[in-house]
């Protein structure tokens, strides 16, 4: 078996996922910009049991879905965990430009800046029930916006799952009342 990062002795209880995070996420202060304490899950990504722990802990707090979208673009890598573990496939909600053909789009504010996600529309088919997934939520926009597409697309949004919710911006109030579940709060 691959050698992990945690520490955990073979016959040690198994990590949480949220005591995973804790542990492997590296914190940056000002960056990308001065001000933000930026919270960087490559090393949990990195990390063999931390990655399928909290894949695992994305899914489990939601009933049954039919596909996983992974938002550009650390959500692509948890997404895509995700979707394996869960039996699903994964869409791709990409930063403008990326996606050929027939896409919609939505605009949204961030933490720091603006931006807009795209989606294919033609790749989710009608009343599929879709579990957004991403590293963080910050303000709350990126994930909204996902939301907003896949419901312009035909889904329903069966719930979004992030590892991180940074709790003072208070992003969950832009999910207006979609299911929410988190790894660790901060
Ligand atoms: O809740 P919000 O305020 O919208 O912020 C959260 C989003 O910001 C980060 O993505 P970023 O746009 O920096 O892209 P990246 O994953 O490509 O680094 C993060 O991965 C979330 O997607
Ligand atoms: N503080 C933060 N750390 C990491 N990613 C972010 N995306 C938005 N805010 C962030």
């Amino acid at each position: 078996m691959a050698a992990d990062a945690t520490g955990a002795g073979p016959d040690g209880p198994a990590p949480t996922a949220a005591e995973l995070v804790d542990r492997l996420t590296r914190v940056q202060q000002d960056f990308p910009i001065p001000g933000i304490l930026f919270r960087d899950l490559t090393p949990v990504l990195a990390d063999p049991l931390a990655l399928r722990t909290v894949a695992s802990a994305l899914i489990a707090q939601h009933g049954p879905i039919d596909l996983i979208a992974g938002l550009e673009s650390r959500g692509f890598l948890l997404g895509a965990a995700a979707a394996v573990l869960a039996g699903t496939g994964v869409l791709a909600i990409r930063k403008p430009g990326k996606l050929p053909g027939d896409i919609l789009a939505e605009d949204y504010t961030l933490e720091y800046g603006t931006a807009r996600l795209e989606l294919h529309p033609a790749d989710v088919p009608t009343g599929s029930r879709v579990l957004v997934v991403d590293d963080l939520l910050a303000t709350g926009g990126t994930a909204a916006a996902a939301c907003r597409l896949l419901e312009r697309a035909g889904a329903v949004v069966a719930g979004v799952a992030v590892v991180i919710e940074l709790v003072d911006l208070d992003g969950r109030q832009a999910l207006e009342g979609r299911p929410f579940s988190t790894v660790r709060q901060y």
